[in-house]
């Protein structure tokens, strides 16, 4: 059906035979993401029939009305409408309103600038033991035993769970993230090597596992409190533990590779340690950990003057709206002096990022950490890229650093 439609329109949409998901375009997406804007505001992307956005303002616009760009089909490729999902959808990011209104605030809540900088001690004194570690050595591997390190301890300590068990969390990340896009061999790859990882994930966030009173054990108490059901609440713990850790440690991989490759912008980082935080702002413009997400017509609707049926899937390159020269002055450019707010690469509307403060806490605490004691830092190695449907980082990034 959705051939025939495209082909009714195709006078209207330029078709493109990219796949998005092959290992040469996710090695460096950009110059895909040029062309596909180049061609027009809408692109038919014929090898998984489904619409394509690569321009900022269609996307801003797309995931800023949920009413007719709906969630509730599935934010990957899979259509919830006529497949099963692979897992039990989220109840939080992929519903629509009403049901994910309630849920959204409560998530809010416990994620909220007020409720974690209550961490932000505890956080610093992790960031300088590990800052330390990693400088007495001189040479590392930044991405296994920095950034990885990081998050797997001071956010999954933060959620509550215990020390045990967490080589399960990355692995089950990427399955998730995985699943966003086609099954093809590298989701069904990893979706047989990590059967372990889902029942220990399902299992570690039954209330029982979970510490007193970390981010897990609040979302039981809203439970208590008849915010939540005890179901939801245990799979708002699931949530945090799919969303929370693959990103942030690629965001943390994509900052230290993107200061390697641009040394100037370290010495800047360096000079002024208080730019951690802008400087994550523009590591995610630049860089963004998320690279597409769908959306599905909830109605016929237009974009860009194209008519659309419902339930067409739309993927928005975010990586590519980050790069559009319409909203970006020499976008193509690792600037951390410009003022990157606003960038989509959180999301932006009643679905943008739910941990954007605690993503933007880590980044700024280890990055000034380490910008207070790194004297330079360069690359020993090419960086071992991590290929995954959805999400881009590293899996290994050889350095060597110099302290004060
Ligand atoms: C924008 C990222 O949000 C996510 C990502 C992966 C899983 C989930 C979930 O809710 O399980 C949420």
């Amino acid at each position: 059906m959705s051939t025939a439609v495209a082909s009714s329109l195709a006078p209207e949409v330029p078709i493109s035979d990219l796949d998005p998901y092959a290992d040469e375009v996710l090695s460096n997406p950009y110059p895909y993401y040029a062309k596909l804007r180049d061609l027009g505001p809408v692109v038919w992307l014929d090898r998984y029939q489904v619409y394509a956005l690569a321009r900022h303002d269609e996307i801003h616009a797309v995931l800023s009305d949920p009413h007719n760009f709906c969630s509730s089909a599935g934010v990957g490729l899979a259509n919830f409408h006529t497949e099963e999902p692979w897992r039990k959808p989220s109840i939080i990011l992929e519903a629509d309103p009403p049901a994910h209104s309630g849920i959204r605030k409560v998530v809010a809540r416990i994620l909220s600038p007020a409720n974690i900088s209550k961490l932000r001690p505890t956080f610093e004194a992790e960031a300088d033991k590990l800052v330390d570690r990693v400088l007495a050595k001189g040479h590392f591997d930044a991405a296994s035993e920095f950034c990885e390190a990081y998050p797997l301890k001071v956010f999954a300590d933060a959620v509550g769970l215990p020390a045990e068990g967490r080589e399960n969390l990355l692995p089950y990340g990427d399955m998730v993230f995985n699943g966003f896009g086609p099954i093809n061999e590298r989701f069904s790859k990893r979706l047989e090597s990590s059967s372990g990882a889902v029942q220990w994930i399902n299992n570690i966030c039954r209330r029982e596992n979970l510490s007193e009173n970390g981010l897990g054990a609040q979302l039981y108490a809203a439970a208590d409190a008849g915010e939540l059901t005890q179901d939801e609440a245990g799979m708002l713990v699931r949530t945090l533990l799919s969303a929370g850790l693959d990103t942030t440690v690629f965001t943390l991989c994509n900052a230290l590779v993107s200061f390697a490759q641009n040394p100037d912008q370290y010495a800047i980082l360096r000079s002024n340690p208080a730019l951690a935080r802008q400087s994550v702002e523009e590591v995610i413009r630049y860089e963004p950990t998320f690279h597409s997400f769908y959306r599905t017509t909830a109605k016929r609707v237009e974009i860009a003057g194209v008519a659309m049926d419902t339930s067409q899937k739309i993927v928005v390159f975010i990586g590519s709206a980050n790069r559009d020269p319409r909203r970006w002055e020499n976008p193509d450019k690792f600037d951390i002096t410009r003022r990157a707010t606003g960038n989509l690469g959180f999301g932006t509307g009643i679905h943008g990022c739910a941990g954007q403060m605690m993503a933007r806490l880590e980044g700024d605490i280890l990055l000034s950490a380490l910008a207070r004691k790194m004297k330079s830092i360069e690359l020993t190695g090419e960086p071992v890229q991590h290929y995954n449907n959805t999400v881009r980082g590293y899996t290994s990034i050889p350095v060597s650093t110099t302290t004060n």
